[in-house]
């Protein structure tokens, strides 16, 4: 028996992408799942009441625990955010400061204690100190257990006085660490840490030092809380906060609102043209047989309808519908139109293609237009930066794709990689400078030329550096694998940033694909200033689409996340393209299931009674 499948369209595999793609672009999450989530949320806490009311009782001052749900919260995400927001100099406060104020007063009085155990131990006199000391000495000696307790409450004050003087900032989290000892405080959690202690970690006494003492506590409040770990869990990580309100179009910053009105009227002005000829858009869901692509017309004389800029028709022949809307999508973000090239500096876009769709040729039928026409363009030079490991494989696909091309012009093809003394390079880009062409670089070693303090080179080399890189630098720079470029503050990010040109390209088969931070530098590089400056974007999309995702998330925080996330997604539209494997589904053939039935050899059938006779189960 056999089974032989022809799988071509993978297209479960579109569909999940699809799904997990949109989850992230819109942070939209099941919204479905949530709500179940919460609803098992709910009925564990009613589970959980009757153990609950019987502790309740015996701690009368323990914080009531949707309070502490507000404590906890911080997933490492969300603290990260809080930590990300103060280094960039601000809104840090965004999320927690509204969290701590919802602390009942008591709670408050415990963290302060807690916290400043130090301070108040030197504030105390002397004579009170012995005196407490005597009290609970003789409370002792009435009572073993809270000698031992006192023991390791001792104890572990003095490893949090260490590691509190190790650490002289204090962090929100550290708060929320604090709050979970909160009111029926330490005696319980030193109880509960002994237990914890003992089969926590394998290492020795001296071992858990003080680094580690807080995350013993955090997890010693785990336990406690409630019955489940997994519930636990999910509700350390996940958990809503009162964060401020998004702000309104009059609080952003001048620059915000002038990129998103320059966004704007941009995107008017392409719908515009775009009733004027309406060859421009493909359908990409047509049959192949259907689909056929005579021209792609990337600008037009608005009077004769005449096209001025297309692409070589030997490149359109093999170009897919998607690719030609690719390749249209990204002239319209970075030059939009014969006319607007000089009145302005253009802009940039996002080409997120899912991997294999040919952004490679997208770009080579780009580049080989701008170049063609580079009187009308302005283009001379177009730079392709991306991970060395791709190279050689730009390279090949800009000879292999440029070899279908009928128009007589040869585009030069710079690789520097062969070249290892910085001599030999400053020499091609030099020529690549004067001639104009595509030059194809390694992250790395664009990260090394372009650095404009470097002391491993000459001054002379340092400014022919310069002037082939930064500035003027190339007329298009195109970034693969993109999403590199996710921390504005890595050397690299700074690094690309300088070029010159805002004609830029970021080309990735993963946007978003882990968080909207991440995301946000992207577009900076693209399209700075309109997602607003960092704080502004925290508020705006960050915090309220985070909000919105947590089991514990309100309704009114899931009305606010969907809301954001929409604006979030038209604010993009015309600069990111996003596409998956479905725009390949009508060129694949169906797919087809065979299942064949095929009898047993003479010889397998006696191996298999051999194997059913002797080691089977009887
Ligand atoms: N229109 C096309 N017709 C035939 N082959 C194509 C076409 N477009 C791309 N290809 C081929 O498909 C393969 C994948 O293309 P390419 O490497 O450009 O994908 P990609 O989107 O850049 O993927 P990645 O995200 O992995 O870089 C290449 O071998 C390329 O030559």
């Amino acid at each position: 028996m056999g089974r032989s499948r022809a799988q071509p369209g993978g297209s479960s595999q579109n569909s999940d992408s699809q799904e997990s793609n949109d989850k992230v672009i819109d942070g939209l999450t099941n919204l479905n799942s949530l709500m179940k989530n919460r609803r098992r949320r709910d009925s564990s806490t009613t589970d959980n009441t009757e153990s609950n009311s019987k502790k309740n009782k015996q701690m009368a001052k323990s914080p009531l625990l949707n309070e502490e749900n507000m404590l906890k919260p911080d997933s490492s995400s969300d603290s990260a955010s809080a930590v990300d927001a103060e280094s960039d100099g601000g809104d840090g406060d965004d999320l927690p400061a509204v969290t701590l104020s919802e602390l009942n007063g008591s709670s408050i009085d415990h963290l302060a204690k807690d916290d400043l155990l130090d301070e108040s131990d030197t504030s105390t006199s002397h004579n009170e100190k012995e005196e407490a000391n005597k009290k609970s000495e003789s409370e002792e000696e009435q009572n073993p257990k809270s000698k031992r307790r006192k023991a390791n409450a001792i104890s572990s004050d003095s490893e949090a006085g260490s590691s509190r003087k190790k650490e002289p900032d204090v962090k929100v989290s550290d708060f929320e660490d604090s709050e979970d000892e909160s009111s029926e405080p330490a005696k319980r959690n030193k109880r509960k840490k002994k237990e914890n202690d003992s089969d926590a970690s394998a290492g020795s006494s001296s071992d858990d030092g003080s680094k580690k003492k807080r995350r013993r506590i955090k997890a010693v409040d785990d336990s406690d809380a409630s019955g489940s770990d997994t519930e636990n869990e999910g509700r350390n990580k996940h958990g809503r906060k009162n964060i401020r309100k998004v702000m309104s179009k009059n609080q952003l910053e001048e620059a915000t609102k002038k990129a998103a009105r320059e966004e704007k009227e941009r995107i008017a002005r392409i719908a515009e043209r775009q009733k004027l000829y309406n060859n421009l858009e493909f359908d990409e869901s047509g049959k192949p047989d259907e689909v056929v692509l005579e021209k792609v017309v990337l600008d037009f004389d608005p009077e004769s309808k005449e096209p001025l800029i297309q692409v070589d028709r030997g490149l359109v022949k093999k170009l897919k519908p998607h690719q030609a809307n690719g390749i249209k999508f990204m002239w319209d973000a970075c030059f939009e139109s014969v006319k607007r090239i000089k009145k302005d500096r253009g802009s940039g876009c996002i080409l997120a293609h899912c991997m294999g769709l040919g952004k490679t040729l997208q770009v080579v039928s780009l580049t080989h237009t701008l170049l063609t026409h580079s009187d009308l363009t302005t283009v001379n030079r177009v730079l392709v930066v991306c991970p060395l490991s791709t190279v050689l494989n730009w390279v090949n696909e800009f000879k292999m794709w440029l070899k279908h091309s009928e128009t007589d012009y040869e585009v030069d093809v710079y690789e520097l990689s062969r070249y290892k003394q910085n001599s030999e390079r400053a020499f091609q880009l030099q020529q690549w400078l004067q001639h104009g062409g595509v030059c194809v670089l390694g992250y790395e070693m664009f990260r090394n030329l372009s650095a404009d303090n470097s002391k491993k080179f000459k001054k002379k080399m340092l400014k022919n550096f310069q002037e082939a890189l930064v500035d003027p630098g190339p007329d298009l720079v195109v970034c693969d694998e993109g999403h590199l470029l996710k921390n504005e503050k890595t050397s690299l990010s700074q690094s690309m940033n300088r070029v010159r040109t805002r004609r830029r390209i970021v080309l990735t088969g993963t946007p978003l694909q882990n968080n909207l931070k991440e995301y946000y530098c992207m577009v900076q590089f693209v399209k700075p200033n309109l997602l607003g400056k960092y704080n502004e974007y925290l508020n705006r999309f960050v915090n309220p689409i985070t909000n919105g995702q947590y089991t514990d998330s309100t309704e009114h925080d899931i009305r606010i996340m969907k809301r954001r996330s929409h604006v979030l997604h038209k604010m993009l539209d015309g600069a990111v393209q996003r596409r998956d494997y479905g725009v390949l589904a009508p060129f694949l053939p169906p797919k087809h299931e065979y299942v064949l039935f095929i009898t047993l050899t003479e010889v397998q059938i006696k191996l298999y009674q051999f194997y059913l006779d002797n080691y089977s189960r009887r």
